[in-house]
């Protein structure tokens, strides 16, 4: 058997230094036909076409829903270009393989990646190959889609640094989803496939010749032109670079490479993808007719080898906010840069009308168990049972089951005793989920990343005062802010809640405590039965409180403003490294 065939069938366990030789080598041989990124035995072949002809007679029988009614049950599904029909059709005769492509813009993927990506996973745990297709090609271009402005340039090592780490999330995130499945009782005998791309390996050979003449001779002006992300940039000062235009070009590129060499016939991506998905249909269709180009297609026409498209939609709150960003911040996927602590407690305080929805978007529990839990929460909507499973399950699939563990056990206890107690061990758990994320850095290369990743979301942690922007102060890893024990004065409390990002103002911190809606932990206020579970009190707007009465364990205050959004506050000498950039912004915020 051959090394390429060996490495293929066993994809799944492979370390990704075997996959990328894997995937070098398929690239050096001759490509004998379409489809030939996924190997499959002749053996495994035959039986798994039998059990999907089975499957697709039970799904016509009405005795099993098709993979499309599942999409649009969990709320995948804004629109379907080439036909609902037809893309309907398609995925019960066929197993088809279908993509999603992200652009390493940042370190991190966000919570608003997730829609698209959880979409794709479905799809691989009912039995379809998934392609995740990092864009190390295509971010040196900028997708224009969805913005009204360009996007900044970025340094080389920036987007080198971008690349690394966002390919590795994008595979840990398949491993996640993998022991999701397992612990969600999946069927693994139905045999979908998985890869993790990136499109700079195609990319960088092409030439501009060939992109042209290629998919640039198939796509039209007028459909590019009409565009609102053009249309609007055309309008503004700004105007628009050639280069972002283009940018369609690449992505249908993109979907070509895909197409004659993994059989990709569906791509998925945000409701802003919506252009470029149906141009890459466009172009995929008029290049299967290049007669340069026959070899790569099977000479085949019809609705089983054409392309189609998904889009997902764009997710807000039900009181109307954009989904995805706590105090104006975005929602990291990456503990370095959002703990699991954090990201629990962001999806925590989803409110009550739109827990439903999240569960079935951002969790794999089938829609019965979802529907029985929803009737357990109504009973009781106090106890937030749904929040704190969706909160674990999204915490599980990011960071993995034990994170997940931690900050489900750090939460709970935190209200085990009602929402008028914090329990103390809530706030060692936090302290020292922050300290183990910190420690195995071992090697050089791995703490720059990881100063780089800090960095990153502490700079794009910003939020507007009175018209200006200000730097959130320095975070530990994620959820714990530090702050100058000078910073504790009677009278100081409002000064202290905007450090904290608790106020978006001191005026902000002012007003949250006039209306009784600012709280904080009070040392050895435990009972005789419960000596660890302390109460919460209300700031009161009196000038002589003095915060330094309310120190934790000598170094915390734990702050909470309305119900739920709770901030632990590391208090630290003032020559402490860690306290100089606040100190700095806080001596000029006076
Ligand atoms: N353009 C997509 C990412 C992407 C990149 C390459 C592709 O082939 C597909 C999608 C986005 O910005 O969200």
């Amino acid at each position: 058997m051959s090394l390429l065939r060996h490495l293929s069938q066993r994809r799944q366990y492979v370390c990704h230094h075997c996959v990328r030789r894997q995937h070098t080598s398929a690239r050096a041989e001759k490509p004998e036909g379409p489809g030939r990124g996924w190997v499959i035995e002749e053996g495994d072949a035959a039986a798994q076409k039998a059990t999907w002809a089975e499957q697709a007679g039970r799904i016509k029988a009405g005795q099993q829903k098709s993979m499309l009614s599942v999409l649009e049950e969990r709320g995948f599904v804004k629109d379907v270009a080439g036909g609902r029909p037809a893309l309907d059709w398609l995925l019960t005769e066929k197993r088809i393989a279908a993509y999603v492509g992200v652009d390493p813009t940042a370190p991190s993927l966000h919570v608003g990646h997730l829609l698209p990506l959880m979409a794709l996973y479905w799809m691989y745990l009912h039995g379809y190959h998934t392609v995740s297709l990092l864009g190390g090609g295509t971010v040196q271009i900028g997708d224009p889609s969805g913005r009204t402005t360009a996007r900044a340039p970025q340094e080389y090592n920036t987007k080198a640094m971008n690349v690394k780490i966002m390919g590795k999330q994008l595979r840990t995130l398949w491993t996640n989803v993998k022991c999701l499945s397992i612990k969600h009782k999946y069927s693994q005998s139905i045999g979908g496939k998985q890869a993790t791309l990136n499109n700079i390996a195609w990319l960088r050979s092409l030439k501009a010749i060939d992109l042209l003449r290629t998919v640039g001779s198939g796509m039209r002006l007028g459909s590019m032109l009409a565009r609102d992300s053009v249309k609007v940039r055309m309008e503004s000062s700004e105007g628009m670079a050639i280069s972002e235009f283009s940018y369609p070009l690449f992505q249908a590129y993109d979907w070509w490479s895909l197409y004659k060499t993994w059989d990709v016939q569906l791509q998925i991506g945000g409701s802003d993808q919506y252009g470029n998905i149906c141009a890459g249909m466009d172009a995929v269709s008029h290049m299967r007719k290049l007669p340069e180009l026959q070899d790569a297609s099977s000479g085949e026409e019809g609705a089983q080898v054409e392309t189609y498209g998904l889009t997902t939609p764009l997710l807000t709150t039900a009181s109307g906010e954009k989904f995805g960003k706590s105090a104006g911040n975005a929602v990291w996927l990456d503990p370095d840069m959002m703990s699991s602590f954090d990201l629990y407690q962001y999806f925590l305080r989803t409110a009550d009308d739109d827990v439903e929805r999240y569960l079935k978007l951002f969790t794999f529990i089938p829609l019965k168990h979802i529907n029985l839990l929803m009737g357990q929460q109504r009973n009781d909507e106090s106890k937030r049972l749904a929040q704190h499973i969706l909160a674990k399950e999204i915490v599980e699939l990011a960071h993995g089951a034990e994170a997940a563990k931690k900050a489900e056990t750090a939460h709970k206890e935190a209200f085990s005793h009602g929402t008028n107690t914090f329990a103390l061990g809530a706030l060692r758990s936090a302290m020292s989920s922050i300290k183990t994320t910190e420690s195995p850095v071992t090697r050089p290369e791995d703490a720059l990343l990881l100063d780089y990743k800090k960095a990153y979301a502490a700079s794009s942690a910003v939020h507007t005062v009175s018209g200006t922007t200000h730097e959130q102060p320095k975070e530990n890893s994620g959820n714990i802010v530090t702050l100058p024990l000078s910073l504790l004065q009677p009278g100081s409390f409002p000064r202290i809640l905007h450090a904290a990002g608790l106020a978006s103002s001191k005026s902000d911190a002012h007003r949250l405590i006039a209306k009784r809606g600012a709280y904080v932990v009070v040392p050895n206020s435990g009972s005789k039965e419960n000596p660890t579970a302390l109460q919460w009190i209300n700031i009161e707007s009196s000038a002589t409180a003095d915060p330094k009465y309310f120190l934790l364990d000598f170094d915390a205050l734990v702050l909470r403003s309305g119900k739920s959004k709770i901030q632990i506050c590391h208090i630290v000498l003032d020559d402490h490294p860690d306290s100089e950039a606040t100190h700095q912004r806080d001596q000029s915020d006076k």
